[in-house]
């Protein structure tokens, strides 16, 4: 069962999360003397990026990645990187390192091999790892009816990184694999707004995993710590 941690509002929230991923950040750094850390996009994590920006971490041995990214430029307001580089990678946590899921190939398919090159420069497994979740039950970019859901979802599968196309996923989109992100050594989800706890609920509930992808990591057996805030 994951642990839930309610806060009154998104400032308690994100301080609360800052301080789980700077402990986890900082534990990695101690004894590797690097960490890699994968952030969501989409409209729930500012607040908690301009948290995180402002602690005190050792972010010259700091890398950024995404868990998951729109196939857009950065100047396109879809874009998660734009996201992390307006919100996160300022102040003290300018000196991180940001390794981006998008390239100027034209698909994610044609910028696949790019992108999974890029990524070898951070250090795996990653220190943590910060989901978000959807209204239809997604998280990073397993959609319901995603064409390459269920080799993302995988527990055995071997690639890290996929292409992802779905009916509700707006533009195609790339994505790190449920192995890659649950070998994180921590986890956490990131939920605000009432309308989200039904979500929650449903996805806690019974039934597939490919009609609400959440439920993947929700079933996972492995520590998992769920922030939410109305
Ligand atoms: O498209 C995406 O959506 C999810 C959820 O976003 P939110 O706007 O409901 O917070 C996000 O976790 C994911 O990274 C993003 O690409």
């Amino acid at each position: 069962m994951p642990g839930m941690h309610e806060f009154k509002d998104g400032t308690e929230l994100a301080r609360a999360l800052a301080d789980f991923v700077g402990a986890a950040l900082a534990a990695r750094v101690t004894r590797d003397g690097m960490a890699s850390l994968a952030v969501s996009g989409g409209r729930t994590p500012t607040r908690f990026f301009e948290e995180l920006s402002t602690r005190d971490l050792p972010w010259e041995k700091i890398a950024v990645t995404l868990v998951d990214e729109r196939w857009v430029r950065e100047t396109s307001d879809r874009s998660n990187a734009r996201l992390v580089r307006e919100h996160l990678l300022k102040g003290k946590a300018a000196a991180a390192k940001f390794i981006a899921l998008a390239n100027d190939a034209p698909t994610p398919e044609d910028g696949l091999f790019a992108v999974n090159e890029a990524l070898e420069e951070l250090s795996w497994p990653l220190a943590c790892v910060v989901l978000g979740m959807g209204d239809d039950g997604h998280t990073a970019s397993f959609f319901p009816g995603g064409d390459h859901l269920e080799e993302a979802l995988d527990p055995k599968g071997m690639l890290g990184l996929l292409p992802m196309r779905a009916p509700n996923a707006g533009e195609p989109r790339i994505t790190l694999t449920l192995p890659v992100l649950l070998a994180a050594d921590a986890l956490a989800l990131h939920i605000e707004g009432a309308a989200k706890l039904p979500v929650l609920e449903a996805a806690l509930g019974e039934g597939a995993e490919t009609e609400m992808p959440i439920r993947a990591v929700l079933r996972a057996s492995r520590p998992l710590d769920i922030f939410w805030c109305p």
